[in-house]
């Protein structure tokens, strides 16, 4: 059995979505209550709402999982990962700890978990270069150390720092090619 889903989990600029987007299979939007950074467009980075429309889908028992994350809402809806599980067609999903901890007791089997870890002060660098506030660099660099300290929950660790670049990207191609051997859609 393939997997159907591929997760990325690590702290903020560790390169999640980098990774995500050099592993280049289809993804998964998920709900956020965060602003729109420049260049990000709704319903293909996120699906950007506001925090009352998140409590409320949550509520209605639309959202598989919902976190807060640095005071926003985070959450992915279980119509987007139900027709995954059905489904033929494998996607991947960056997420934090606590919606990995979800997905992995519900469907341990079918997901692949890809920790990305970098060094706490190449991750401030790269965040102050994405984040000219230096409050938003210090809030989403709160949550480093409890993301680092759950990856034992990932299947697989990439330490994607500045030297490991090339290495990264070479461990992304050697995941890409097993899936596309066990999954004709890809
Ligand atoms: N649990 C959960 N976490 C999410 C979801 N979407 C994004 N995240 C996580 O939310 C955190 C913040 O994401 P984002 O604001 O894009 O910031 P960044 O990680 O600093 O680029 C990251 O750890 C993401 O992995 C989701 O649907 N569920
Ligand atoms: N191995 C690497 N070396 C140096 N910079 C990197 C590396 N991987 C990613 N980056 C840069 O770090 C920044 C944060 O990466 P991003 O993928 O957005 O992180 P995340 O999704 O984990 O928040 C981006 O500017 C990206 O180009």
């Amino acid at each position: 059995m393939s997997f159907k889903l591929i997760v990325f989990q690590g702290p903020s600029a560790s390169g999640k979505s980098t990774l995500q987007a050099l592993l280049d299979i289809p993804k998964v939007v998920t709900w956020t209550s965060r602003a729109p950074r420049e260049g990000e467009v709704n319903g293909v980075d996120y699906h950007f709402v506001t925090k009352e429309i998140m409590c409320e889908m949550f509520e209605e028992g639309n959202m598989l999982e919902m976190t807060k994350y640095q005071g926003n809402y985070y959450g992915t809806s279980i119509l987007s990962i139900n027709e995954i599980m059905i489904g033929q067609q494998m996607k991947s999903v960056v997420m934090d700890a606590n919606g990995v901890k979800i997905l992995k007791e519900r469907f341990h089997d079918k997901i692949l978990v890809i920790g990305v870890t970098a060094d706490k002060e190449q991750c401030r660098l790269r965040l102050l270069s994405r984040d000219t506030d230096d409050k938003e660099v210090t809030r989403r660099l709160a949550s480093y150390e409890e993301e680092m300290s759950t990856l034992s929950q990932c299947d697989i660790v990439i330490y994607n720092t500045e030297e490991n670049r090339e290495k990264a990207k070479r461990m992304i191609n050697y995941i890409k090619r097993g899936l596309v051997e066990d999954n004709e859609l890809l």
